[in-house]
């Protein structure tokens, strides 16, 4: 266990496919509960840090949704692998260090043990969320199939196997985002109550 200044009420570990839609369903939660009760917190952000810094890279662009991060991603699944071989917690942990909030988001669960690493270290508080949209939708949104991308662990590791809590369809004919995120705002809500 870390040394904690404080323990999260609620950890909900989002995961999904590229443009499935996390960041943009994870800052829809964090605008309604509020950044006093909630933060978004990215595994591939000290991930993407560490990497900029080894190879000389403007970190800025990496961590923006243009081209650049395209480039090297294939490059920073293969890097990142190596790392998480030696210690499979080592970015959760670096991505949660100093979260205050009582609510944590976690935007990019990518493999088993990301979501292990939440399960183990905050057993009665983790929820697993998936959010999932067609390949149509994605493709709309700028998505297209990348070998050694789309077809690695970074981006199936969460395919199958997992009874994730809730699943949410972020698809234009689904029921509204409100609606289907509505039992996980309701649940955060009392989490930060009960702080
Ligand atoms: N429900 C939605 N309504 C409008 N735009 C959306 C919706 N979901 C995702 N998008 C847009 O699609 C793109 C990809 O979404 P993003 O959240 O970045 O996906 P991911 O983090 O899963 O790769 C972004 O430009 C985002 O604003
Ligand atoms: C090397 C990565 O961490 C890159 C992740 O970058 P983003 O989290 O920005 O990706 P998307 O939101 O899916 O577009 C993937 C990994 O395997 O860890």
């Amino acid at each position: 266990m870390e040394d904690r200044v404080s323990e999260p009420k609620l950890v909900l570990v989002f995961s999904g496919k590229r443009k499935s839609g996390k960041d943009y369903v994870t800052d829809l939660i964090q605008n309604r509960l509020g950044s006093d009760v909630c933060c978004v917190l990215r595994l591939s952000g000290p991930l993407k840090h560490q990497y900029a810094q080894e190879h000389g890279l403007d970190l800025d662009q990496l961590l923006g949704p243009g081209l650049y991060k395209e480039q090297y991603r294939a490059d920073m699944i293969r890097w990142g692998e190596t790392r998480r071989r030696q210690d499979p917690g080592f970015f959760c942990r670096l991505a949660t260090r100093g979260a205050q909030q009582p609510v944590w988001v976690v935007s990019d669960a990518r493999r088993l043990s990301d979501l292990q690493w939440f399960w183990s270290e905050f057993p009665r508080q983790t929820r697993s969320v998936r959010v999932q949209s067609s390949e149509t939708t994605r493709q709309q949104r700028g998505w297209s199939f990348t070998a050694g991308v789309d077809d690695a662990e970074s981006e199936c590791g969460l395919d199958s196997g997992i009874e994730f809590d809730w699943i949410i369809s972020n698809e234009a004919d689904a029921l509204s985002l409100e609606e289907q995120l509505q039992p996980i705002l309701k649940l955060a809500e009392e989490a930060a109550d009960n702080h």
